[in-house]
């Protein structure tokens, strides 16, 4: 029988969570009201973000992952269509993220709920002045886990994720980001890497500090490069759901091509209303619980 770990962002998912977009873009209005204000790119289209997200979960249930739902929620914004940012998943149980994103500080009190709900172990919780959004976090093969310090996340959720992890880590790897467009950005760590399999990656090479670079070179992780050209349509964020096994956003292909060059599946779907004006890809969508040890 496999294992189930929590440790892993490329074993084989077993159980996701997710926030279907009917929830989390509850209606005309709401989008009306809020996508600018949260850096949208444009005004999301409810009707076919839908769409797009009924067939990304058909194509989740086809690899056998069982599906979980967060709530529609009164007191969360649009942002909440990407839960993969406010929970960790250690061995240890999960850990609750503050975010650094003010308009997103009220959606990990709803994963709280649902880890009490279904039974699901909770490590604990970052707190402010501490921030830490899982989107900058990473696990490495080797049980390592990367963080980056970034707007998103800083040095004070850094410390308490450290201390919090310090027994079920074999390394913490701190990733300095650069400032790049600025605050009101999304630049997470995932932004530049997508772990594929634990020895190849996605990578956006042009924002990776070096050392981080020369650390995953140096551990035989081989590197799929993501052209210029396809780094804004989320080139970079590809979700592994088993090694080597990728779900992608349609639209990149020629990351795509260099996956497959490198011996991967790629499985796509269409995001231009759930990934693209949002800024969010499949990582940010989903919130793998629970993945099998390879
Ligand atoms: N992990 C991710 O990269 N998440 C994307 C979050 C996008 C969302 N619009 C945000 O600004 O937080």
């Amino acid at each position: 029988m496999p294992n189930t770990t929590f440790q892993t962002d490329v074993g084989k998912i077993k159980r996701i969570l997710l926030k279907h977009v009917k929830d989390a873009f509850r209606n005309e209005q709401q989008i009306e009201q809020e996508w600018k204000a949260l850096h949208f790119l444009d005004k999301p289209d409810r009707n076919n973000a839908i769409r797009e997200y009924d067939a990304l979960c058909d194509l989740l249930t086809g690899f056998g992952i069982e599906l979980e739902f967060l709530p529609e929620t009164e007191n969360t914004t649009l942002d909440s269509l990407y839960p993969r940012d406010n929970a960790l998943a250690t061995n240890g149980g999960m850990i609750l993220c503050t975010m650094g994103k003010q308009n997103r500080q009220t959606e990990p009190e709803h994963h709280n709920t649902f880890y009490a709900q279904t039974q699901t172990n909770v490590l604990g919780e970052i707190t402010s002045p501490g921030s830490v959004e899982g989107g900058d976090v990473a696990w490495l093969q080797n049980n390592v886990l990367a963080v980056a310090n970034g707007y998103r996340t800083n040095p004070a959720g850094i410390a308490q994720l450290k201390q919090m992890v310090s027994p079920l880590v074999s390394d913490f790897i701190e990733v300095p980001l650069p400032h790049f467009r600025g605050p009101s950005d999304v630049f997470h760590l995932m932004s530049i890497i997508s772990p594929i399999a634990d020895d190849l990656a996605v990578v956006y090479s042009p924002l990776m500090p070096v050392p981080f670079r020369q650390y995953l070179l140096d551990t035989g992780v081989r590197l799929v490069e993501v052209p210029e050209q396809e780094y804004d349509s989320q080139g970079c964020n590809v979700l592994a759901v088993a090694p080597g096994v990728c779900v992608a956003v349609e639209g990149n292909p020629i990351t795509h091509q260099r996956l497959l060059d490198a011996g991967a599946e790629v499985h796509t779907f269409k995001g231009k209303d759930i990934c693209e004006k949002g800024c969010g890809g499949p990582t940010c969508l989903t919130r793998p619980l629970e993945r099998e040890v390879s």
